[in-house]
């Protein structure tokens, strides 16, 4: 099997058609919706919360929010459907999460997206949970994970998952590969590729991802929409405080596997850092959407299509060269 990771790949150029970056399309269709480009950031509570879940769903963007204050989850979807805004939340597969689908159903209330958001998505829990949830909120679209492995995508959308999510252990604060010595960390990429060969719905790449460039990288390989953590915390709108150390500012992002997140340290498989304040999150946005564009110019098409064609050369660990970073 060849394996290879986002830092082993250039993808190589295509005569351009356009005039300027500003021709070409990014947005995305994914599910009921179309959004501005094909970013999503992590369900994570040091990523999103209500506030930020808003302001992106205002401007265009995919969100999904976390499950990490279950008990908000119906007032969220209450106060997103007053402003005739999408809803987008996740859900575990423990017996209370059951509950709460009867409750979303008996409110009547119908969320756009629900994401199934475990660590280990190839499992029989996880395929009874899409079964109830596509049983009970068959209008609701549904993403499945995480999983690495062509044979659970297939498992996961024949029980009715409409989108798989990929990625086990390449996260920026995940220990998964060093604690377990299982996953996609270090060939990520390679993981996403035979994973979308297999799949027949749509795929989210989840993790790994380090550098704009990166989010081209992932559509090339077959994601539709990319889950990114360690690039999107640290924004002024990210949930937690400031902190200052040495006179520079930084904020926490911490896995939703580590013991920040569980408050006792029982099967930790994340880790918590500090990371660089960055200033305003739509700022960011706009920089990925204007480097998404120049790819697809490089490309040499108007949208992201082109992106899935486009050949490639596995340059392993060497696109740094000469680099300093
Ligand atoms: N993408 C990734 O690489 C990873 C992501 N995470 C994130 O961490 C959060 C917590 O995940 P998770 O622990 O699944 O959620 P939960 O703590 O809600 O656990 C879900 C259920 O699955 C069980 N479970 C968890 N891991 C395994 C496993 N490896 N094998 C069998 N059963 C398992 C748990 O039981 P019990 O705890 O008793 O085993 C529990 O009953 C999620 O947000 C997840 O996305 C975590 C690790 C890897
Ligand atoms: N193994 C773990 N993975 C985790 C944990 N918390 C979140 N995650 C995954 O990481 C990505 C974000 O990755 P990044 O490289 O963009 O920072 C996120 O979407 C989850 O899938 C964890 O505690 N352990």
């Amino acid at each position: 099997m060849q394996v290879f990771d986002y830092e082993d790949i250039q993808l190589i150029p295509n005569k351009c058609i356009v005039d300027s970056r500003s021709e070409c399309d990014t947005t995305i269709k994914f599910g009921p919706k179309t959004f501005k480009i094909p970013v999503v950031p992590a369900n994570m509570q040091t990523i999103i919360d209500e506030k930020l879940a808003e302001k992106l769903a205002t401007n265009g963007y995919f969100y999904v929010m976390h499950r990490f204050e279950p008990e908000t989850r119906i007032d969220f979807i209450k106060m997103m459907n007053q402003k005739d805004l999408f809803t987008s939340i996740s859900v575990g597969i423990k017996k209370d999460e059951y509950t709460f689908i009867d409750q979303v159903v008996a409110e009547r209330l119908k969320p756009d997206y629900i994401t199934i958001d475990v660590a280990h998505g190839h499992s029989d829990r996880v395929i009874d949970m899409i079964k109830y949830i596509k049983n009970k909120l068959p209008e609701t679209f549904l993403i499945a994970g995480n999983v690495g492995t062509p044979e659970a995508v297939r498992e996961l959308e024949n029980a009715g998952a409409d989108a798989t999510k990929v990625g086990i252990g390449p996260g920026k604060v995940c220990i998964t590969k060093l604690k377990t010595g299982f996953g996609t960390g270090g060939w990520q990429l390679a993981a996403l590729r035979l994973c979308a060969k297999a799949a027949s719905k749509p795929i989210i790449a989840d993790g790994g991802v380090r550098n704009d460039g990166d989010i081209a990288k992932s559509v090339r390989f077959g994601a539709d929409m990319v889950m990114i953590g360690s690039l999107l915390a640290g924004h002024k709108e990210s949930p937690g405080k400031i902190i200052e150390k040495d006179g520079q500012k930084y904020k926490a992002y911490f896995g939703s596997a580590s013991q920040y997140q569980k408050g006792e340290y029982k099967n930790v498989e994340g880790k918590r850092m500090l990371v660089p304040y960055k200033g305003e999150i739509m700022d960011t946005l706009t920089e990925m959407k204007q480097d998404l564009q120049s790819s697809i110019s490089y490309a040499g098409g108007k949208d992201l299509s082109s992106l899935r064609k486009v050949d490639y050369v596995i340059v392993k660990n060497s696109i740094y060269n000469g680099d300093v970073y």
